[in-house]
């Protein structure tokens, strides 16, 4: 028997920029993203049938049907597996948790089965599982489609903070007032430090953070509050919510700040992560 295990990680919408919407009603994004070292856990074993189990710390209301991504990603393929999805990343929270998780699948799956080519219908499966496939930091624009690798950035040390409310990504696309913003310049940053690179990132926006706001104002708590974190440099949101992010310099300031930041908010999901 083959096992692959693939780690599926957290993607973080750095900037999202929402400059159009197509008539479709699919709105056009310019978004630089990075993944975490946090993330959830994919497990695929080659299996005279299909069969799928949701385990981990945060598998409790995940769908363990057809209805799940990874079990969506598996059919691509013409080969059974058992496959185990261990869950560590929350729900509907802006940090394509799903996306991530097909992504992994689709990676295990393609080794197990040696295809070098990636299969039809990976865009159906959601706008942000291309950009879960790179798995690296990417300037992502369409709709998700259109992905490129930004290489020559400094790896980032983040504080990850989710309250614990679901925010649906439709709901949020639809409070948005303004569908026609400007995009990020045309050449991103290459070859800055740390510091340069989060002055920069602070120049930039999400575009969803408003509606986010109204849908769910707990996430103006989460922004306060790690803004607050001592060496913070910037706090934003990530993808349409609710999941935001603090910025700092290093590893130890990060660590340190998610460990005070939890201390003050037992209830919320909080983890330090490095960003690349
Ligand atoms: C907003 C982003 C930013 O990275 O992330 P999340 O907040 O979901 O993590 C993504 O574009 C989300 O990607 P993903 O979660 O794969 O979206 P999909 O399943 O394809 O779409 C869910 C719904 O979001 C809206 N949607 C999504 C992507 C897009 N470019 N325009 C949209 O309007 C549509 O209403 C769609 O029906
Ligand atoms: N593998 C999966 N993990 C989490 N949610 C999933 C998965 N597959 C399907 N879903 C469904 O997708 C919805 C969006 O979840 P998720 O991908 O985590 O959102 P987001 O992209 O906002 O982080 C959830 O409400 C859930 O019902």
């Amino acid at each position: 028997m083959t096992i692959t295990k693939v780690f599926a990680p957290a993607k973080v919408n750095l900037t999202l920029h929402v400059t159009g919407q197509r008539k479709d009603g699919y709105h056009l994004l310019d978004s630089l993203v990075m993944f975490a070292d946090v993330g959830d856990r994919v497990t695929v074993m080659s299996a005279p049938k299909p069969l799928f189990e949701v385990t981990g710390p945060r598998a409790t209301g995940v769908p363990t049907d057809d209805t799940n991504l990874v079990v969506r990603a598996a059919a691509l393929f013409d080969i059974p597996a058992h496959i185990i999805l261990s869950k560590y990343l929350p729900a509907s929270a802006g940090i394509g948790g799903g996306s991530s998780d097909a992504a992994a699948t689709i990676l295990a799956l393609s080794e197990i089965t040696g295809d070098t080519c990636l299969p039809e219908g990976v865009t159906d499966l959601g706008a942000d599982v291309r950009v879960c496939l790179m798995r690296q930091a990417a300037r992502m624009r369409g709709i998700g489609e259109d992905v490129i690798p930004c290489p020559g950035l400094p790896p980032l040390f983040a504080v990850l903070a989710n309250p614990g409310i679901e925010v649906p990504t439709p709901a949020v696309f639809k409070a948005l007032a303004n569908k026609a913003n400007p995009p990020m310049p045309k050449r991103l940053p290459h070859g800055i430090k740390t510091r340069e690179f989060i002055d920069w990132l602070a120049s930039q926006r999400n575009d969803l953070e408003p509606p986010a706001l109204s849908t769910a104002p707990v996430i103006a708590d989460v922004l306060q509050a790690l803004a607050s974190l001592p060496e913070a440099r910037l706090a934003r949101m990530s993808g349409s919510g609710a999941t935001c992010f603090a910025l700092f310099e290093t590893d130890k300031a990060a660590k340190g700040a998610a460990q005070l930041l939890s201390d003050q908010q037992p209830a919320w999901w909080i983890e330090p992560a490095r960003l690349s």
